[in-house]
C-alpha cells in the first residue's frame, strides 16, 4: 500500500510564485523517504499540503487513499507532524507539553500517563520531564517534539527537517529514535531535508527536489550510480601528462593538479582502482598514493541541477539556531 501518492501536483501562491511546478510521488509503507533539495526548493509546501494545512492549486494527493482536500480528518488520524520551526511551549515542563498535546490529540485521559511516560523514557527524556522547555538543548527540544508527534501512535510521520541545526551527535540520537519507531510500528517515515548526508543514510528512497519538481528519485546508491562521479585521485612518480593519456579509456573526466595529481571521475573506482594501478607500474610510473573519494547526492544534484544542495543552507540553519537560543535564553 501507498502511504503516500502524489499526482501532477501544483502550487501557486497568491503572489504568484510556483512553489511546486508538477509533482509526483508514490511513498510505499513502512518505508523511509526523503525529499531532498536546496531551500526554497519546495518542501515545505510539499509537507503543508500532505498534512492539510494549505490546498493544491491543482492535481492530488492522498495519505494511505485519503485525499488531503475532501478526507483532510481522515488524514491528520493518520499522520504525526513535526513542523520545520519550534511547536513547543518554552516557559512550561516537557510533560506539560506532552499533556497538553495529549489532551489536543484526544488520547483517553486513563491513558494519557502511561503514554507519556513511555514515550519520555523511549525519548530519553524522563529525567529532563520536569524542566522547563527553555533549558532544553535543541536535540532535546526535536526529541520531545518528535515525542509529541508519536503520541497518536502514527503509522506515517512527516517531518520537516527534523535534524536543522543540530549537532551531529544530537542528529545521530534523534535517527536512531526515529528508526527504532520505524521499525516497532512499521511505521513510514516521509522527511524533508537539505542535508544530502542524512538522505544518504536514513532513507530508503530519495526525492531530489529543485524548484518545484522532482529532478530524480531512487535509493541513494541507485542515484548516485546515476552520474559518474566517484573519484580516484592518484599520486605518481614521472609525468603526470603522460600517465594521463594511459588513463583516458577508464574515465571520461581525468584532472592534474600540482603537477602530480591525477582525479579521474569514474563509475565503480574498487574495480578500476587496481587495474589502474597495474597500467600505469607496467609503463614504469610508481603510484605513491591512491585514494578513493566517493560521490554524494550533492554530486548528483549538482550533476542536475548545476548548482549545489548546500550551497544556501545558512540563512536557515542560523535562522533555527537562533530561534533554539531564544528559547534557551527564555526570549
Ligand atoms: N506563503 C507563501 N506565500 C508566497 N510564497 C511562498 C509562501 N511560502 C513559500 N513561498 C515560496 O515558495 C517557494 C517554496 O518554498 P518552500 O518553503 O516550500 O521551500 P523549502 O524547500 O521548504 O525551503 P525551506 O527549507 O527554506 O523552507 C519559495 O520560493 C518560497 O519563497
Amino acid at each position: 500500500m501507498l502511504a503516500i501518492s502524489v499526482k501532477n501536483l501544483v502550487k501557486i501562491y497568491s503572489g504568484g510564485v510556483i512553489a511546486l511546478n508538477g509533482i509526483n510521488l508514490a511513498v510505499e509503507e513502512g518505508s523511509s523517504h526523503a525529499i531532498l533539495g536546496p531551500n526554497g526548493a519546495g518542501k515545505t509546501t510539499l509537507i503543508r499540503i500532505l498534512t492539510t494545512q494549505i490546498k493544491p492549486t491543482r492535481g492530488e494527493a492522498k495519505v494511505f487513499g485519503f485525499d488531503v482536500v475532501n478526507q483532510g480528518n481522515k488524514v491528520r488520524e493518520l499522520i504525526g507532524y513535526v513542523p520545520q520551526e519550534m511547536s513547543l511551549w518554552s516557559d512550561l515542563t516537557g510533560y506539560e507539553n506532552m499533556l497538553i498535546y495529549s489532551k489536543i490529540y484526544g488520547i483517553d485521559s486513563s491513558k494519557r500517563g502511561s503514554i507519556i511516560e513511555e514515550l519520555l523514557d523511549f525519548m530519553d527524556l524522563r529525567e529532563a520531564a520536569n524542566r522547563l522547555v527553555k533549558t532544553y538543548s535543541g536535540g532535546m527540544i526535536r526529541r520531545l517534539e518528535i515525542a509529541i508527534a508519536m503520541m497518536p501512535r502514527p503509522r506515517l510521520l512527516i517531518l520537516d527537517e527534523p535534524t536543522i541545526g543540530l549537532d551531529p551527535r544530537a542528529r545521530r540520537i534523534v535517527w536512531e529514535r526515529l528508526q527504532a519507531y520505524k521499525k516497532e510500528h512499521g511505521a513510514t517515515i516521509f522527511f524533508a531535508t537539505h542535508y544530502m548526508d542524512e538522505a544518504d543514510k536514513y532513507a530508503d528512497m530519495v526525492s531530489l527536489i529543485d524548484r518545484g519538481k522532482i529532478v530524480a528519485e531512487g535509493a541513494p546508491s541507485n542515484l548516485k550510480k546515476l552520474i559518474e562521479s566517484d573519484r580516484i585521485i592518484l599520486k605518481i612518480t614521472g609525468n603526470a601528462e603522460d600517465a594521463k593519456k594511459l588513463l583516458l579509456e577508464y574515465s571520461s573526466s581525468i584532472i592534474i593538479s600540482n603537477n602530480r595529481e591525477i582525479t579521474l571521475a569514474v563509475k565503480d573506482p574498487a574495480t578500476i582502482l587496481p587495474i589502474i594501478i597495474e597500467k600505469l607500474y607496467s609503463r614504469g610510473f610508481v603510484v605513491l598514493e591512491a585514494k578513493i573519494v566517493e560521490a554524494t547526492l550533492d554530486d548528483v544534484f549538482i550533476k542536475l541541477t548545476g548548482r549545489s544542495i548546500g550551497e544556501e543552507e545558512k540563512g536557515t540553519i542560523s535562522e533555527v539556531m537562533s530561534v533554539r537560543r531564544a528559547i534557551i535564553r527564555g526570549g
